[in-house]
């Protein structure tokens, strides 16, 4: 439950590509990687920016969902992973991306899922950060952060509470 995130931490398109990249000089050096499983839905954009960067060809998906908006409710596994995918797991060269790893619930089914793959997140919160072998920014638990997909260009009055 996520109810109590109190900050806001919006994230641009540029902004989301850069640490997406930094995410992929991070893994670098860390494989090689076979096959990169992103997390659906929030997993496959930067999925896609660092297989770009490692020139990984193989990208899957697993569709796990357990927020409705800001609420988290019982972890349902939508799309399963392949069985191409699972077999390929037992080498260890399997690369699992999400955007972001809150309280860890999605980390631990998708974990269970693929064993000895190398679990890599853009952004963490404390309570998952410990189910993440890779990330690289860490926000506070009570920070909620905005994707770019999420967000559009809006007025905003300014910060003296007078109009503009
Ligand atoms: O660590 P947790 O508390 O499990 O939260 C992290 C997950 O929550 C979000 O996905 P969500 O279930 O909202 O679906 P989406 O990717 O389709 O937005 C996010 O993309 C992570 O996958
Ligand atoms: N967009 C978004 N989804 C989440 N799912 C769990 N935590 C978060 C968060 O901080 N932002
Ligand atoms: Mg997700």
């Amino acid at each position: 439950m996520n109810q109590s995130a109190q900050k806001n931490f919006p994230v641009t398109w540029d902004q989301f590509h850069r640490d997406s990249r930094a995410l992929a000089w991070r893994l670098q050096g860390l494989g090689p990687f076979d096959a990169v499983v992103a997390i659906a839905r929030g997993g496959l954009v930067p999925a896609t920016i660092v297989a770009r960067e490692l020139n990984i060809r193989v990208v899957e998906s697993v569709a796990v969902k357990s927020y409705d908006h800001k609420n988290q409710g019982e972890i349902r596994v939508l799309k399963a992973v392949s069985p191409e995918i699972l077999e390929k797991d037992r080498t260890g060269r399997v690369l699992i991306v999400d955007d972001l790893v809150d309280t860890g619930n999605t980390a631990r089914a998708v974990r269970e899922m693929l064993p000895n793959a190398h679990f890599a997140t853009v952004y963490a919160k404390p309570k998952g950060r410990d189910l993440v072998d890779s990330f690289i920014t860490e926000v506070s638990q009570d920070t909620w952060i905005f994707f770019p997909w999420d967000l559009d260009v809006a007025y905003v009055p300014p910060i003296s509470g007078g109009t503009d």
